[in-house]
């Protein structure tokens, strides 16, 4: 495989005029500005293979907005070194915009006030993509994503799920290798987030575009990237699978038994009538019943599932058995709020 990304090292620290409270203080912040250091991005490695899907995710203020800006040639790091696609990001900047294709999920590259295939076609020039080429794209990307019922609209009557389509159809006019999304699915409802999400499935899958995008729907990243990486104080924390994850930080699972009906007479049950187990492994809790389901909870480390329905399936008879994990939604929360990934890797903040 060959990389389409190589960052090493990537640095952002951006500085900002404290402003000195009342009066006088604004007037000497003019003439003598104390300087305020902010650490965006610090030392971030990352390498992406040509073809991958990865998802950059992260609290807000994390660094991911200013890591993509830096890769994609918007802003100057303040240290590092960066190739993408082969070129370096703000030295061939112009070269590097016809082999990239940019979403912005909160702004758009579209002109506001004329219809959206008004601005499909300026596109072209801007890119200087070929007329054949052009119209072949356009032709497809309508048919893909569905834009010809809305694309004589203007931009600004767009439903925000129509203009996200507008927007990555002209993203991706000029067939560019890698796209960055920055936060494609913000604010839409859910089923303009799957159409989203299956066509850029589609897209890697058949024209083998490399993806990166940056979101908080963590339902982004398990539909579509089979790897992410977590930023946080603008430090990489993690790089690997949504799975390996939740295996590390997802808490406890959750076994459903449903045991058979005619057990339930004989087992003793509590003040709120729910079922008592007379005894359980070390480590696992019944959490609720309800009729012959038990919802039994145990840490992934304490045993093995497979044990916990051979240690059940010789106590009781069975009907079903069937496992739950942590929504992933839940331990990202928790890895942000504990500052899990910090704590393990010995970061003050
Ligand atoms: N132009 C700027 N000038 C000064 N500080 C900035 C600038 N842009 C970003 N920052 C700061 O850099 C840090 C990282 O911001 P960034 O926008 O990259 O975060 P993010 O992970 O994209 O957050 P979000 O999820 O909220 O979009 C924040 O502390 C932010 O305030």
């Amino acid at each position: 495989m060959s990389a389409i990304i190589e960052v090493e090292q990537m640095t952002k620290t951006f500085r900002l005029a404290r402003r000195r409270p009342g009066m006088l203080g604004g007037i000497r912040s003019i003439v003598n500005p104390e300087l305020r250091l902010v650490n965006a991005v610090q030392d971030v490695s990352l390498r992406v293979e040509r073809g991958e899907m990865l998802g950059l995710v992260g609290p807000n203020g994390a660094g991911k907005s200013t890591s993509i800006k830096m890769m994609t040639g918007i802003l100057t790091p303040s240290g590092g070194t960066l190739r993408v696609a082969g070129l370096e990001p703000i030295r061939q900047r112009r070269e590097l915009a016809s082999r990239i294709g940019v979403v912005f999920g909160q702004r758009t590259q579209l002109w506001w006030d004329l219809p959206l295939i008004d601005s499909l076609r300026l596109l072209r020039h801007l890119y200087q993509v070929p007329e054949e080429r052009h119209r072949a794209n356009l032709e497809q990307l309508r048919e893909t994503l569905d834009l010809n019922e809305f694309i004589d609209t203007p931009v600004r009557q767009l439903s925000l799920g129509q203009r996200m389509r507008g927007d990555i159809a002209a993203a991706l006019l000029h067939d560019p290798e890698l796209l960055y999304l920055d936060e494609p699915t913000i604010g839409l409802d859910v089923v303009a987030k799957a159409r989203i999400r299956e066509f850029l499935l589609q897209l890697n899958s058949e024209r083998k575009t490399t993806v990166l995008l940056t979101t908080h729907d963590m339902d982004d990243v398990e539909t579509l990237c089979p790897r992410m990486v977590i930023i946080d104080h603008g430090r990489k924390l993690y790089d690997g699978s949504v799975a390996d994850i939740r295996e590390r930080f997802g808490g406890e699972r959750t076994l459903i038994a449903v045991l058979d009906p005619a057990e339930l007479d004989q087992l003793a049950r509590d003040e709120q009538d729910q079922v008592v187990l007379p005894t359980l492994p070390p480590g696992v809790r019944l959490v609720r019943s309800e009729g012959p389901r038990v919802w039994l909870s145990f840490a992934r480390d304490t045993l093995p599932a497979h044990e916990l329905v051979a240690w059940l399936g010789e106590r009781h008879r069975l009907r079903d058995v069937t496992f739950q994990e942590p929504e992933i939604e839940d331990v990202i929360r928790r890895i942000y709020e504990e500052d899990l990934l910090l704590q393990e890797q010995g970061v003050t903040v």
